[in-house]
Order: C-alpha cells, then structure tokens, then sequence
C-alpha cells in the first residue's frame, strides 16, 4: 500500500485518485477548486468534472497542496501540459525532493517544446519521474471498467514499483523505461485524433477516418523515432493502443473537437482538448527535424484558421504520389 498525493481535481485526476484508494492505497487529492473538494469528501462525487459518478469513499481531496503532499510516497500529477509550468513552479517547495513524481499528462508545452518530464525536470531536476499513458477514459477508469496503460520511468525497476503500485483488479499497468516513448505516443495522438473527429464532422466517411489515423501514425511514428522512442513503445498501449481509442469516438475530448471543427460548431466553452495546443508546437518540431508530417501540420493550420478543412483535405489528395513508408 502507497500513500499517494494526487495533484489535479479534473477529470482524469479524480479517476486515477478514486482507482488508485479502491486498489487500497491512502489517496489524497488536491485542487484548487472548492467546490471540488467539498463534493469529493461530503458526497463522493465531483460533479464539476465526472458528473454522476460515484467515487470510490476513501477518496479524501484538500484544497491545502502542503497537507495532501505531506508523508506521501508517490505524486500524480495530474495538471495539463499547458498549465504545469505555472502549477509546479507554484508547488515546488512543497514537494519531496525524493518521492517519486508521475505525470499524467498528455501533450507537448507550447511556449518551450518540451514533454511534461521536460518541464518538470528543469524546475525539479533531481526529483525521480515516471509517466502514466495509455488508452484510458476517465469515466471508464472511474466507473471501473477493465483498463490497460503503460507507466514509465527511465529506471525500469522504479517503473516496476509505480506499476504495482497502481495495477489493481481492473487497471492493468504495463511498464518501461522509454519515458520519452511513452510521452510523445500520448501527445501525438490527440492531434490525429483531432483530424479524425474533422473527417466525420465534415462528412469526409469512415474510409479517410482510417486512412488519416494510419498515415497520422506514420508521423507518429517518426516524429518518435527522432526523439528515441522504442519501436515496441510506438506500437504498444501508449502510442497504437491510446490512437486507436482517442480516434474512433466522440467520448474522446480530442476527438469531439475535430467533430465540432468538421461541423463548424461553436468552439469557445469546450471541454480541455490537449491536442488544441499541442498541434502548432508538433508540427514545428517536425518541421525543424525535415520530417515530413502534413497531417499534424494540417491539423495546426486548421485549428490556426490558416486552411479550411477542405482546403487541407485537396492539398493531402495532391501531395506527388509515393511508396508507403
Ligand atoms: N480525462 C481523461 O480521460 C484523460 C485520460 C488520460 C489522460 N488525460 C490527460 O490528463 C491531463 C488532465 O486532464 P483532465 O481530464 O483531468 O482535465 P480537466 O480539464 O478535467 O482538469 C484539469 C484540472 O487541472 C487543474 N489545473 C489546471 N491548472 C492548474 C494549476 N496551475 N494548478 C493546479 N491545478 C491546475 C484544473 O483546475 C482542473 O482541475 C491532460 O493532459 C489530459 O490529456 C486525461
Ligand atoms: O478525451 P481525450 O481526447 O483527452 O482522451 C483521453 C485519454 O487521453 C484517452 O486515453
């Protein structure tokens, strides 16, 4: 049994909070949103983020990030990519220096180009890092429905206790050390899933859906191996698993906002769509490494309002024809 401190009282920090006590584990939660707090310890909801779930009792939150990070063992993090500069630079002296830290987050840092161990490690450089991805819901984890992710952390045996830590009857952690592998697979693929939701939206048909996410996992796939990424890490959980859930269903936030795109809906008060701020970074370091990605960059000019869907659509159809590499 761990005593973990969760950091984040969204979405996915509330599953991962509730899976993590219901396998046994002292959790403590933390968010800065009151109202948050209060529903998770007096009804064991938290109807903000997981409406109509009910969370697992033991499950105690505190907005005072001092008291939930006191004598813990193991850190979530929880906190999207965009946002965990500002939160960890804010958190920084509350956290023990050598309790192990696992980010939870999916997606690459806009202002640096950094993946969320990046941007932890430059403020806490000698904290031990772990990643936490793969195909998972947050209300599929929280109503515990069977899942599968990958954990990772450069030291393979620490990736072992994290993935003990947290694997329970229904969540099932593989582990690695290819840290960097497992983190671009999870920030990629909300991209794609982004150009997936658009092809159904715009009516484009399941056919361009597939064709889309295979030749999108192909930019996947280089833009990881430039980076170090494992072939077997590409293919597994974190990178083929986690694409294939995140583009085939509007549960996805991603994968709705491409929808919303496609149908030319009102974007403004939507839900937390990582790929959103992801897209224009990715296709910037693809395109600093020569690696050709004109879907990712399709992506990023469309959410940019540079092309239309359409536009982006005839100009993919008319790239000169090649092998299938
Ligand atoms: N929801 C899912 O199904 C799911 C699954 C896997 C991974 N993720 C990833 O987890 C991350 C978080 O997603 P989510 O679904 O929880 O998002 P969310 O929008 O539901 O919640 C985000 C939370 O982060 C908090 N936050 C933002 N800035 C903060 C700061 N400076 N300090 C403290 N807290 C701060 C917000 O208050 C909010 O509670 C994202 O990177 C997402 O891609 C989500
Ligand atoms: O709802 P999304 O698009 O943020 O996806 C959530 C998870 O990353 C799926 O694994």
């Amino acid at each position: 049994m761990s005593t973990i401190a969760v950091l984040g009282g969204g979405a996915w920090g509330t599953a991962l909070g509730s899976m993590a006590a219901r396998h046994g584990n002292e959790v403590k939660l933390y968010a800065r949103d009151v109202s948050v707090v209060e529903s998770i310890n007096s009804v064991h909801r938290n109807e903000r983020y997981l409406p109509g779930i009910d969370l697992y009792p033991k499950l105690a939150a505190s907005t005072d990030a001092a008291e939930v990070l006191r004598g813990c063992d193991l850190i979530l993090c929880v906190i999207p990519a965009q946002a965990l500069t500002h939160a960890i630079e804010g958190l920084k002296a509350l956290i023990p220096v050598d309790t192990p830290l696992v980010i939870c987050a999916k997606g690459i840092e806009r202002a640096s180009g950094s993946l969320p161990s990046g941007i932890v490690a430059r403020i806490l450089p000698n904290q031990k890092l772990g990643a936490l991805s793969g195909p998972s819901f947050a209300t599929d984890v929280a109503n515990g429905l069977p899942t599968a992710v990958t954990v990772a952390a450069r030291d393979q045996l620490l990736a072992d206790t994290i993935a003990a830590a947290l694997s329970g009857r229904t969540f099932r952690c593989y582990s690695t050390d290819d840290l960097i592998g497992v983190e671009i697979g999870g920030a990629l693929k909300n991209v794609l899933a982004i150009a997936a939701g658009a092809a159904i939206g715009r009516g484009y048909g399941a056919s361009a859906q597939a064709a889309l996410v295979t030749r999108g996992f192909v930019e996947l796939r280089r833009i990881a191996q430039s980076m170090g990424a494992r072939p077997e890490t590409i293919m597994g959980l974190s990178g083929l698993g986690d694409l294939m859930l995140t583009c085939a269903t509007p549960q996805s936030r991603n994968y709705s906002y491409g929808l919303a795109i496609g149908r030319g809906e009102d974007l403004s008060n939507r839900p937390l769509a990582e790929g959103v701020a992801t897209a224009a970074i990715a296709a910037e370091l693809a395109a600093g490494k020569d690696i050709e990605a004109p879907i990712i960059a399709a992506v990023a000019q469309i959410l940019d309002r540079q092309i239309t869907i359409d536009e982006a659509m005839e100009a993919l159809l008319a790239r000169p024809l090649k092998t299938e590499n």
